[in-house]
């Protein structure tokens, strides 16, 4: 798909949440051309705590393979701590406690012999800031294969992975420079290109393109619609517009934690069950 006549969600030009959003004219995924997708991760009454505070309310959901997944919702909803429960990354905060069950291809990832390491080598992960190493830009993509011990061909899985994140033509005459010389969405795409050279199942992506420009945005939405050729991508966007050109399936969470609706994307954003879900996506509060 080309985004490039959707540079600005707004006609005014604006990108922010406050006006009222309509599912855009040709939705950039047609999840009805794809049939069927069996589930990879499900969450069953998953609740998180942080000390004494709840921010994810018994959340039930089921995210299908090789699609691309959204999470929306007002700040604090929840989004990221639900992003962040599907690899772990919680356990990396000390405050966060975890209840409930998160499946990723049927087993839970809380149970005791599931190494939290191995676990993020299938399910990766990009954040919102491109957070490069400061190394060359070969270094930064061949890293966790040298990690694992894989360099064998090295070369040809470096360029793979660069080449499946929209960079090789812009890079491959500068391998050996550092990539934090790279532009904003460049380095956003070094940043995926690193995710996706260990070749997980899963990539998860919290704001992905909200430090970006509006041409370094829609090269993203355009390669996270590639991505789901291979992988399971699931986002979370503050943009509702992004949501419903990119994703399949989106979830809306609301204040306090709780899910309120998951559902296909133009349902959610053309007919939602829920009088909140549609005061939320047309701008009469959040
Ligand atoms: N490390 C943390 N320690 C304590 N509380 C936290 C921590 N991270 C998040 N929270 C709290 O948990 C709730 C949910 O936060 P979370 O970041 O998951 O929401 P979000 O929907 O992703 O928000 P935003 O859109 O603003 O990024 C909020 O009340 C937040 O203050």
């Amino acid at each position: 798909m080309s985004n490039a006549n959707q540079q600005t969600d707004m006609e005014d030009g604006s990108t922010g949440d406050e006006y009222a959003v309509s599912v855009p004219e040709g939705r950039g995924r047609d999840s009805d051309a794809r049939g069927e997708a069996s589930t990879i991760i499900e969450s069953r009454d998953l609740s998180v705590w942080y000390n004494d505070d709840q921010a994810l309310q018994s959340v039930s959901m089921e995210i299908p393979e090789k699609r691309v997944t959204a999470m929306v919702g007002p700040s604090g909803c929840g989004k990221s701590t639900f992003l962040r429960s599907i690899n772990r990354m919680n356990d990396l905060i000390d405050a966060a406690r975890v209840e409930g069950e998160m499946l990723f291809k049927g087993k839970n990832v809380y149970d005791d012999d599931v190494d939290p390491v191995a676990l993020r080598r299938r399910i990766g992960m990009v954040f919102q800031q491109p957070n490069p190493f400061p190394k060359s830009i070969y270094d930064n993509v061949a890293y966790g294969l040298r990690l694992q011990d894989r360099t064998e061909n090295l070369d040809e899985k470096v360029e793979d992975a660069l080449r499946k994140a929209a960079l090789w033509d812009e890079v491959k005459d500068k391998l050996d420079e550092s990539g934090l010389d790279l532009s904003g969405g460049q380095q956003q795409r070094l940043c995926i290109a690193r995710a996706i050279a260990v070749d997980p199942e899963v990539v998860l992506m919290d704001e992905p393109a909200s430090a970006l420009d509006p041409v370094a945005t829609s090269k993203i939405e355009d390669l996270i619609d590639e991505m789901a050729e291979e992988y399971t991508v699931v986002i979370v966007t503050h943009n509702m517009q992004q949501a419903a050109r990119i994703s399949d399936k989106t979830a809306v969470f609301l204040t306090g934690g709780e899910l309120v609706e998951f559902d296909d994307t133009d349902k959610v954003f053309e007919n939602p069950e829920s009088d909140r879900v549609e005061d939320y996506i047309t701008g009469k509060f959040g």
